[in-house]
Parts: structure tokens; sequence; C-alpha cells
């Protein structure tokens, strides 16, 4: 007998929850499923906030043990107790997790179940080996590390994002392959806790996907930190002997060795849709996961999918903006398209990067006519008193409309800045618009005001000449 849902959700993460609970509140009967036994996803227990748990941890350590240029002494004899770290990590994800068990439970309409999910037809999944059949479902099974296919009995040893924060004691040496968002942000956190770190990337600098100087900003500092950086890598094989890896590599046509404890691979995310049998449901999907049109229909118009297990940005938060989408679309009137060039996001790395809406690498990729303007920090009050002042704030503005559709900052604190930098983008404000708000003094959101003025101002000159 099939046990019937009106929405059936598959994969408890930031898409799927939220999507789950929402669907409830609007009154329908709703199936929530994953294979972990509470909700959270990959977010969660292995994902954002294990990393950030860390990185807080690591970043507070190295302020004390830094803090000789605010004239502490003694600095060098502090020490972190790791396997403590490591339990307030367990305990804040188990809190969540509970948290969001309990708004659950207090949804009478909406179910919670742990289980594989699996497609037997258009309206009907297996759970293993129990039949539930629906009205409409959510794919949203996020995503999964991809793995270079390559040579070597080491291969299956290296860490992931799977393994890594769940290590009680922290290793000596770390080499990390690929240096992107994961890498960059883990690398900088072990660093600061003296391991020693060294990277290993195919491309010419680090954070390829993002803006140039703001990447080698963080390329330089993590370099004058003490990270070895080796770039243009051709990754050969990866060996393990002796309780050691031995990567293998080219570069610059020579074949390079290194010998290290432990590897990490972050060389990417792909869609997670492995096992869903989703051929069954004539559920079209390809390399970059489900295949969905820009409401989050699949090729089945009451199927729809979202967040890691779609193309498109791969961010918790992107994640959650498009659950509302699919929510909407399924039970509301009119329909909603999904549209990224509003999306934002902050790197966790050091100095941290914030973006908002089209970087200056994608507005000139697009070919759009844009004014770039840049306020830097260094001449900023509070950078200055807070001794750090690498970084800046960086408008790119529609040269006709004069509207800002973008906003880059690297800055010790981006992801406190990026609120404001993602509702000037989201509102489509210009420069005028930014002046209206009165900034407090030393504040780095002065920055905004000033980076406003300067551009009224130049744009006044020009037009009094
Ligand atoms: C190390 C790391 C750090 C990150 N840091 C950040 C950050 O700081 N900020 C940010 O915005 N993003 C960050 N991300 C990205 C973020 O984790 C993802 O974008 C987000 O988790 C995607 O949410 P999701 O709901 O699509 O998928 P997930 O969170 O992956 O959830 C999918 C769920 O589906 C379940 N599932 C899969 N298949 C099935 C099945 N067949 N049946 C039942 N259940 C199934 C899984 O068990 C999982 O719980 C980070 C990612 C990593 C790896
Ligand atoms: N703060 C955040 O919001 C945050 C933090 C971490 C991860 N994430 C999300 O997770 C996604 C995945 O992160 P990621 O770091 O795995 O991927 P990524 O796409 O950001 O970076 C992967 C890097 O690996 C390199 N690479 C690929 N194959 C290689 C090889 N064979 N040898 C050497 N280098 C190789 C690529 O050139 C690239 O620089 C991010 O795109 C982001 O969406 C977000």
């Amino acid at each position: 007998m099939k046990i019937h849902y009106d929405l059936i959700v598959i994969g408890a993460g930031p898409a799927g929850t939220p999507a789950a609970m929402t669907a409830a509140q609007f009154g329908a009967k709703v199936l929530l499923v994953d294979k972990r036994d509470a909700p959270g996803g990959e977010c969660l227990f292995e994902g954002c906030i294990p990393s950030k748990v860390l990185e807080n941890a690591a970043n507070n350590y190295w302020r004390v043990i830094s803090s000789k240029k605010f004239h502490i002494q003694n600095t060098n004899t502090a020490q972190i107790h790791w396997e403590a770290v490591i339990q307030d990590k367990d305990e804040i994800l188990k809190k969540r997790s509970q948290g969001a068990m309990q708004v659950i439970k207090k949804l009478p309409t909406l179910d919670f179940k742990q289980g594989t999910a699996k497609f037997t037809d258009a309206h009907t999944l297996n759970i293993d080996g129990e039949f539930f059949s629906f009205d409409k479902a959510l794919i949203a099974t996020g995503g999964k590390t991809t793995i270079p296919p390559l040579k070597g009995n080491g291969v299956d040893k290296i860490w992931t994002n799977k393994d890594v924060f769940f290590e009680k004691e922290l290793p000596k040496e770390l080499l990390f392959i690929g240096a992107g968002a994961i890498s960059c942000e883990l690398t900088q956190m072990f660093n600061k806790l003296g391991v020693k770190c060294h990277i290993l990337e195919r491309s010419e600098r680090i954070l390829r996907h993002l803006p140039s100087e703001a990447a080698l900003t963080v390329q330089n500092k993590m370099i004058e930190n003490g990270v070895t950086v080796d770039l243009h890598v051709d990754l050969q094989k990866i060996d393990y002997e002796n309780d050691k890896f031995i990567v293998t590599f080219m570069q610059e046509g020579k074949e390079r060795i290194l010998e290290c404890k432990h590897v990490l691979m972050a060389t990417g995310r792909g869609a997670n849709v492995d096992g869903l049998e989703l051929e069954n449901a004539n559920v079209e999907y390809n390399k970059g996961g489900v295949v969905v049109n820009k409401q989050l229909q699949s090729s089945q118009a009451h199927i729809y999918a979202c967040g890691d297990c779609v193309p498109g940005p791969k961010f918790a938060h992107t994640a959650t903006y498009e659950a509302g989408i699919v929510v909407h679309n399924m039970f509301a009137p009119s329909s909603h398209f999904v549209n990224y060039d509003k999306n934002s996001w902050v790197l966790f790395s050091d100095p941290q990067i914030g973006i908002a809406g089209i970087n200056e690498q994608q507005a000139h990729e697009r070919g759009l006519d844009v004014d770039i303007a840049t306020y830097d920090y260094s001449q900023d009050a509070r950078s200055q008193i807070d001794k750090s002042t690498e970084g800046f704030v960086k408008f790119i503005i529609d040269k006709k409309s004069k509207v800002i559709i973008g906003i880059e900052i690297v800055s010790e604190d981006a992801a406190s800045l990026l609120g404001e930098a993602a509702l000037i983008v989201a509102n489509e404000m210009n420069s005028m618009d930014i002046m209206k708000a009165i900034h407090p003094h030393p504040t780095l959101t002065e920055s905004f005001g000033k980076l406003a003025q300067q551009i009224f101002f130049k744009s006044m000159m020009q037009r009094n000449r």
C-alpha cells in the first residue's frame, strides 16, 4: 500500500527543509525525507557551519597570538585545545539540527522520514522498500565532491570535506588539491593554527572564479603568512606508502614529487543525483544535475529541483532562495523565475571577500558598459584603528542608468559589510540613494557613503565642464 502526500521533498538541506516547512505552512501534506536521521544537509554537517565554527576558533587564536601590534605582551604562550573546539562544533550542529526538528514537529501536516529515496515512476517513490505516492515532488539532494580521474593507490585515502571536520587532532601538515572556496578558507584556517599548508592549483592563480584583484589580495596574504602555493599544476598520481602520500605532478614541463601526511581534495563540486533512478520518472538530468527551467521545474512539470543538485551558484542561501521560488510556483497562482544577478556571497578567507550582484570580471565577460569606482581601506579611519588597512570596496555601475549592479568588498569584515551591499544591489540604487544614509563614524560602513559621494561629485564635475 502506498501512503500519499501532496508533496514529497527529497533532501533536508538548506533547499529541502525550508521548502517542506513553507509548503506545510500553506496547508499541504508534506513528507521530508533524508538519508540522515536529522535535517540540516551537507551545509550543517559537513559544510558551511562546521567550517565556520573551526575558522572562528582559529581566527580568535590568531588574534591573540598576533596582538603584539596592539602592544599586548607574552602572546606566544597561548594554546588552542583542538579537541574541545571539535566538541563545540558538534554541539552547535546538534543544537541547530534539533532546533529544525522541533519546528518540523510543530507543523501538523509535515512528516520527516529517514531513508534513501528513489523514483519508481513519475508519481511514486521507494524509500528503503516502502512506497509513497505524491502529487508534487522536490528533488533537493545537494552536491558532491568531484574527484578528478587520477592514478595511484592513495586516491581513496585522501580527505574531502566529509573527513576533515571530524579529526580530533590537528594535523602537522596538510596538502590541498585545488585552490577554490573550500581550500582557501581551510588553508588559511589551518595555517593560523600552525599547520604547515601547501596548495596545488592547476590555474594561474587561486580562486579563479573570483575577480583577480580580490583573489590576488588573498593569495598574497596567504603566501606572506607562510602557505606554499604551487600554480599551473598538472596532477599525475597520488600514492600512499609508509603512512605518507606521495603526490606526483607536472609543472612547467618538469615532474615534481611531494610527500605529505594528509591530503585534502577540493577540486570543485558537482550535482548529486546518484541513486535517484530519475529515468523511472522520465526526469531529464546531465552532468550539471537535474535539468530545470527558470521556474525550477524539471522535464516533468510536477517535479521540481533546486539547490546544489541543479546548475547555478552553489550556496546555502541561494538554495533557500530557490526553495522559496519552488514553493511559490507549486502553490501560488502566478509564476516566479530564478535570477542570480542579485545573488551575494562571502568567502571567509583572510581578508574576507564579499560579492553582491555582478562582479567586475562578470561585467566584462558579459560585455556590459560599466564604470568602476573604488574606495581603498588604507585611507579609512576604522581600518587604521583596527590596523587592518588592506582591502577595498568596489562599485560596478551601469553607465547609462547609473544603477550600482554589483559590489565587491575585500576586508577583514566583508561579511558584515555585505548586508548593505546586498540591499544596494537588490534595490537597484544609485550613488544618490546611498548618500541619503548617514553612516556612523568611525565604522567601515562609511566606505559606502564616501564612495557614493566620490561618484556623485565626479559626475557633477563632468557635467559642469
Ligand atoms: C566545506 C564547505 C563549506 C561551505 N561553506 C559555505 C558557506 O559558508 N556559505 C554557503 O552559503 N555555502 C557554503 N557551502 C555550500 C553549501 O553547503 C551548499 O550550497 C548547500 O549545502 C546546498 O544545499 P542543498 O540543500 O542543495 O544540499 P545539501 O545541503 O547537500 O543537502 C542535501 C541533502 O539531501 C540528502 N539526500 C541526498 N540524496 C538523497 C536521497 N536519495 N534520499 C534521501 N536524501 C538524500 C543528503 O543526505 C543531504 O542531507 C559550503 C560547502 C562546503 C562543502
Ligand atoms: N563561503 C562560501 O560560501 C563557500 C565556502 C566553501 C565552498 N562553497 C561552495 O562550494 C563550492 C565548491 O568549492 P570547491 O572549493 O570545491 O570548488 P571551486 O570550484 O571553488 O574550486 C575548485 C578549484 O580546484 C581547481 N582544480 C580542479 N581540478 C584540479 C586538479 N586536477 N588539480 C588542481 N587543481 C584543480 C580549480 O581550478 C579550482 O580553482 C564553491 O563553488 C561554493 O559554491 C562556498
